[in-house]
């Protein structure tokens, strides 16, 4: 019997990113992977981004959902809803990536390959492994703050992963099952950082890619001193809490590696 075409949900979450989002959506259905859904998170956006939203979703009945919620509540929380409306909606793979278009679109098919072909619960596109990069407008100040913190977190952590923070990913979806999103508490960019750990802890594998992050030419990044704090506290509270990913869900992952990827 042949096998049937997996599922790939995007998640994207926004806040603020009218201009952005229809260009997002139509480069990712442009890139004609089979079975593409996309759900977009919205905070309801002071400048119209969920109307917007609405619209692509209209347009793309089936392919394009929205999932509203009334206030601005972080990207940690906005994936952990986008997530799991997926998995409910049967997705075999899961990715996430920002609205902004400094992920690149044309490394999904990359990294939903890498998914399919190896044993990794996670891929992620990576700045930091060979061949990676980001955009030359970086400033020499945030290029050294972005590998500060990587090198942070991998003292603290030794999560055996070059680019700790990355927010573009693909998952399977019995990868994410396991590490139980539900209880996830980090919500800023050590969110990305929570469940790469859970991942670790669990035994599975991280798989990196590379991408070159292009700097936003629309909007303005949610970054706040808040994040920042949690940020740099996260990784502690991670090392010397026992019990923090969903154990009770340690699944037997090698054998359906080869099933929940796109081809
Ligand atoms: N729904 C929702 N979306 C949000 C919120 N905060 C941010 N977002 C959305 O989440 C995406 C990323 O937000 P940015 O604020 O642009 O992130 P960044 O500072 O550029 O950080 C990126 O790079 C970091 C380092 O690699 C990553 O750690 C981080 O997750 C993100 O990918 C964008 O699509 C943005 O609209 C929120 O509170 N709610």
């Amino acid at each position: 019997m042949a096998e049937s075409t997996p599922k790939v949900t995007v998640v994207i979450p926004t806040y603020n990113e009218r201009e952005n989002l229809p260009k997002v959506v139509e480069l990712l259905t442009g890139l004609g992977v089979p079975n593409l859904g996309i759900v977009v998170v919205d905070d309801n956006s002071p400048d119209g981004t969920g109307e917007v939203a609405d619209g692509l979703a209209a347009a793309a009945p089936g392919t394009v959902g929205v999932l509203h919620r009334t206030e601005k509540d972080g990207l940690g929380r906005a994936y952990v809803a986008g997530m799991s409306r997926a998995l409910a909606e049967g997705a075999d793979v899961v990715v996430q990536m920002d609205a902004d278009l400094s992920h690149p679109v044309e490394a999904v098919p990359v990294m939903l390959e890498t998914l399919a072909t190896t044993d990794a619960a996670v891929v992620l596109g990576s700045r930091y492994v060979d061949g990676g990069s980001v955009a030359g407008e970086w400033a020499w100040h945030r290029k050294a703050l972005s590998a500060w913190a990587n090198l942070y977190v991998d003292t603290i952590l030794r999560l055996g992963v070059k680019d700790a923070t990355a927010g573009f990913k693909a998952w399977r979806a019995d990868a994410l099952r396991a590490i139980d999103i539900a209880s996830v508490r980090s919500n800023g960019y050590a969110f990305q950082v929570e469940m790469n750990h859970r991942v670790v802890r669990l035994g599975m594998r991280i798989a990196e890619v590379p991408i070159r992050f292009e700097e936003r030419t629309e909007g303005q990044s949610k970054m706040s001193f808040a994040v920042q704090v949690e940020s740099a506290a996260m990784p502690w509270k991670l090392r010397f809490t026992k019990v923090d990913a969903g154990e009770s869900g340690a699944v037997g992952l090698a054998g359906s590696a080869g099933s929940a990827g796109a081809s």
